[in-house]
């Protein structure tokens, strides 16, 4: 048995810290702090932060093979330039939709940057439905729409022999499969393969590990949960010592540790004391297994 530990490496206070991605070049994980449309850059060695303030909410961030990243910005599909903190748009969606955002989106294993959108919430949890759509910017730029009805868009990855594709409509309170088509980015197929538990409560970002299985973070639950999505059995719960987890990802050396961010927003003050770390970055080592890299947008 190995033993886990539990650690809040940066004291951030996100209001809603989001989006965790390893830079191997780095040695960095970045992540998002949604409502104060901040991208951040925590040096994992010097322990320095980098924050890049963008015009509107910042839901998602990713590697661009290029250099710089790629991010959503509002409705918008971004490249950052983090020298000169630029922000270019690549593409813009929902443009009918005034009070929509992208949410939590990641870059497929042939390098589309998968996001969708949600209508703004009013408070945490709180938001006109349906308003949602999946999209996803191929390397040439152009954007695709896949389905819409979404509440809450959220999840998302693929499955190790790039053949299928997780993904989380937050309010369905299930984790979704779809077969996925590599070559052409097509997804087919929805079928769910997890529903939470009472007290797992909202299910919010997601990451594979190196044996396939799926790692989940529960907003209000204080904990990640790992899924075999071929059984839909849960094989594990780690609790952390805040409410609001809200995504993971794994990073550090070889991959052998997880990173989850967290929302302070939504807690109220005496719930507060007992969680003094909410929108931290936690990390997470001695779970005996690891991730793999993240996938570079290559457009
Ligand atoms: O980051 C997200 O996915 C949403 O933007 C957040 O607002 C919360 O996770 C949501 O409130 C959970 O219900
Ligand atoms: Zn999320």
């Amino acid at each position: 048995m190995c033993s886990v530990k539990i650690e809040c490496v940066l004291p951030e206070n996100c209001r809603c810290g989001e989006s965790p991605v390893w830079e191997e070049a780095t040695n960095s994980l970045l992540f998002v702090d949604i409502p104060s449309k901040k991208v951040c850059r925590w040096d994992s060695l010097s322990k320095q932060v980098h924050r890049v303030t963008v015009d509107a909410p910042v839901s998602s961030v990713a590697l661009r093979q290029l250099g710089g990243y790629v991010a959503t910005v509002g409705t918008k599909f971004c490249a950052l330039d983090w020298e000169d903190q630029s922000a270019i748009v690549l593409a813009t969606i929902d443009q009918d939709k005034k009070n929509n955002r992208f949410n939590d989106g990641k870059v497929d294993p042939a390098g589309r940057y998968f996001a969708g959108t949600m209508a703004e919430e009013t408070a945490p949890g709180v938001l006109e439905r349906h308003q949602g759509s999946l999209y996803c910017l191929f390397p040439d730029h152009h954007v695709e729409k896949y389905f819409d009805q979404v509440d809450i868009s959220n999840g998302l990855d693929w499955s190790l022999d790039h053949k299928i594709f997780y993904y989380i409509d937050s309010l369905s309170y299930s984790v979704d499969a779809f077969d996925y088509d590599l070559h052409t980015g097509k997804i087919s197929n929805r079928r769910s393969v997890y529903k939470l538990e009472k007290d797992e409560q909202i299910p919010d970002g997601m990451c594979i590990d190196a044996e396939g299985k799926l790692w989940v973070a529960c907003y209000n639950g204080g904990r990640v949960i790992r899924l075999d999505p071929e059984t839909g059995k849960r094989l594990q719960t780690v609790k952390l010592p805040v409410d609001k987890t809200t995504s993971c990802c794994f990073g550090g050396k070889d991959y052998s540790e997880m990173y989850v961010t967290c929302a302070r927003d939504g807690i109220g003050p005496e719930d507060l004391l007992r969680q003094p770390k909410a929108g931290g970055i936690f990390k997470i080592t001695g779970l005996g297994v690891k991730g793999i890299p993240p996938y570079p947008f290559v457009g």
